[in-house]
């Protein structure tokens, strides 16, 4: 299932339950929203919630944002009614936590009945072993890195180079890519640092992650635009597709910019970026 031809530059977890939260998010400039059932609603308000946000769903405002719904795990008292309630909402995939394998995408396939794109947190270790397999399963579209749980289900410290994840980052991309799964980074919890989550974004994008989880609206603007192709990119890429088709023209298969050489799939991800700053152009508008 692809639902990879667009930005997922910032993905904003929203509290199913906050009214308040549900209606600001219609005006916030991200590219997908996570409306969560699981963590961030307290279990007594976990069943109100359900109506709370199939009504904010229903009564719409959220534009091209791609909606995600986050229910709870289906080993929980509250999955399988998460599921029933929400069914059919508005929204465009389901995210499921803590998923292990394929074996757990499957049975909310088999709740959800309707074909819908699933969605899987990566955040348990078993989870990560596994991640090709989940990949692969027909109805998955999409990952998101879940950084809290994994750091404790793997007793790791949290480490501004995020060392102790590396291997789990990496084997979530590798599997996406093997299987055109959007790939999307952890959030960053704390929220009022710019710096650092301009440095975690960084390193997201390096790896190649097509963007990143938030927890508050302040997270926004940084994010979007470590997850956007830069001005200088967009240049080079323009300079690069110019040169190839030049020495093309001429019979030859190489050019060289800035002293790097430049070949076919160098002009495959210069136009990508291109389309990406394109989509994004869209976006806005
Ligand atoms: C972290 C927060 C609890 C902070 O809340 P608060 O103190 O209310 O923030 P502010 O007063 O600064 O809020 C300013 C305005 O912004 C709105 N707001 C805040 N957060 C959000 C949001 N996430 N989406 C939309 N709007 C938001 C407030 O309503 C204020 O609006 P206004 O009144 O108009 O000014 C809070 O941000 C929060 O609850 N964040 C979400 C936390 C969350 O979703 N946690 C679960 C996901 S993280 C996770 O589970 C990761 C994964 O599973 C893993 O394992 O890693
Ligand atoms: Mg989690």
């Amino acid at each position: 299932m692809d639902m990879t031809a667009r930005p997922y530059r910032s993905v904003l977890y929203i509290p199913g339950s906050k009214d308040r939260a549900l209606e600001k998010a219609r005006s916030l400039p991200v590219d997908a929203i996570i409306f969560d059932l699981e963590d961030a609603v307290t279990p007594d308000a976990k069943v109100d919630a359900r109506a709370t946000l199939k009504a904010a769903l229903g009564q719409g405002g959220y534009g091209n944002r791609v909606k995600i719904i986050r229910i709870n795990g289906l080993d929980t008292e509250w999955g399988a009614g998460d599921v029933e309630a929400l069914r059919d909402a508005d929204a465009d995939a389901f995210l499921l936590p803590k998923v292990n394998s394929a074996a757990d995408v499957q049975a909310l396939a088999d709740l959800l009945g309707n074909g819908k794109p699933i969605w899987a947190m990566m955040e348990t270790p078993l989870g990560i072993l596994n991640a090709l397999e989940i990949a692969a399963h027909p109805q998955l579209a999409g990952f998101v890195a879940g950084t809290n749980d994994l750091a404790k289900e793997l007793n790791c410290r949290f480490r501004a180079d995020r060392l102790p994840m590396q291997v789990a980052l990496q084997t979530i991309l590798l599997a996406a890519r093997s299987h055109n799964v959007v790939a999307i980074d952890g959030v960053y919890n704390q929220f009022k640092d710019d710096e650092g989550l301009k440095v975690e974004c960084d390193q997201g994008r390096d790896l190649g992650y097509d963007g990143k989880t938030l927890i508050h609206p302040a997270q926004v603007d940084v994010t979007n635009a470590a997850f956007a192709p830069s001005e200088a990119e967009i240049e080079l890429a323009k300079r690069q597709i110019a040169a190839f088709e030049e020495i093309e023209a001429a019979g030859q298969g190489v050019a060289v910019v800035d002293g790097k050489i430049v070949e076919n799939l160098h002009v495959e991800t210069a136009k990508k970026a291109l389309a990406k700053a394109a989509a994004i152009a869209e976006l806005a508008k």
